[in-house]
């Protein structure tokens, strides 16, 4: 049976999403100069909400391994940069060719596909600069470096963007031409990558051990698979209004899911399968702090209805 979150978590979570918001807010880049456009439409996406799970999970695992400081502030913005430049280039006509994206018209749509593909790279570049701002509010620049390697390796080929370049191949190759290896590793990496770099990058910044990093990598790789895997499912389950993007997008590009492959049901098992050896794990993992947020939190993602 899932478990009913309290009230309590609720509202934890409507905070920190708040505070997580404005923290990046902090971060935006200034819509001034001739490159006034370019900087308007990074913001358009970035500004359009969303549910900041990347910047959360990085600063709760920061605060699991007891993080103190600033650091985290730059980090937990630079994570969003790289994931809404991955939603921006997910929409794009080359790639799902998309027209809705938290429940406003895409980037490109508005600002042209020049500017779109321009406002992605602009992000994802950008997440980098923002992280650097972290060097100078730590005194143990040792765990800024590892950090930052990590946000860098989890992004480029070897995780989201490798798993994105095997997924536009999934695209092209029309329901059932790929079999679960492949599709396992394009959610590992499309998907489970950016919330591995988000705990790993955040307890690395508190000075969490070789270990630790290890365990909390298995976790979140379960938790992202389960996590997309949910999304396959909203795809043929839910409404454009409730996700505010559009629905049987998989299905007009033929893309083969868990939804294609196991049907809705055999998809939900793998979800259940999933989040419990994530929190399993989870409650194994020995840190200095409460680990009850995060539980709630893995068990609302990998149930929730958006
Ligand atoms: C570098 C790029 C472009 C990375 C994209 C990564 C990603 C997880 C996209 C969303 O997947 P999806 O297409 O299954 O989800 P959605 O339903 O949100 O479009
Ligand atoms: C990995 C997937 C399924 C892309 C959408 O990510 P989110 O569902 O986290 O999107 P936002 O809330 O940030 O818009």
């Amino acid at each position: 049976m899932r478990m009913e979150h309290s009230e309590n978590f609720k509202a934890v979570l409507e905070e920190k999403t708040r505070e997580a918001e404005s923290i990046i807010a902090a971060y935006l880049p200034k819509e001034e100069g001739f490159a006034k456009e370019l900087a308007k439409a990074m913001n358009y996406s970035m500004t359009a909400g969303g549910k900041r799970l990347r910047p959360l999970l990085l600063q709760e695992s920061f605060r699991l391994f007891g993080g103190t400081g600033e650091a985290v502030k730059p980090f937990m913005a630079a994570m969003e940069m790289i994931h809404t430049h991955s939603l921006i280039h997910d929409d794009l006509p080359a790639i799902d060719n998309d027209d809705y994206r938290r429940g406003r018209k895409t980037t490109h749509v508005v600002f042209g596909e020049a500017v779109g593909v321009l406002a992605g790279d602009a992000l994802l570049n950008y997440a980098y600069e923002t992280a650097w701002k972290a060097f100078p509010l730590e005194e143990h620049t040792d765990r800024v470096v590892r950090a930052f390697g990590i946000l860098c390796q989890k992004t480029g080929i070897s995780g989201m963007l490798g798993g994105q370049s095997v997924d536009v191949m999934n695209e092209k190759a029309g329901h059932f031409a790929i079999d679960r290896e492949m599709l396992d590793y394009i959610y590992e990496n499309k998907t489970s990558a950016l919330l591995e770099a988000a705990m790993m990058a955040g307890a690395a910044l508190a000075g969490a051990n070789d270990d630790d990093l290890d365990a909390l990598c298995r976790i979140a790789s379960k938790v992202g698979i389960a996590f997309q895997i949910r999304d396959d499912i909203l795809d043929v389950t839910s409404t454009m209004e409730e996700l505010g993007k559009p629905v049987f997008s998989d299905e007009k590009n033929e893309k083969t899911t868990y939804v294609t492959l196991f049907g809705t049901d055999g998809a939900e098992q793998e979800v259940k399968r999933l989040t419990k050896e994530a929190v399993d794990e989870l409650k194994n993992l020995s840190c200095p702090r409460d680990k009850i947020f995060l539980e709630e939190l893995f068990e609302s993602l990998t149930s929730r209805k958006k």
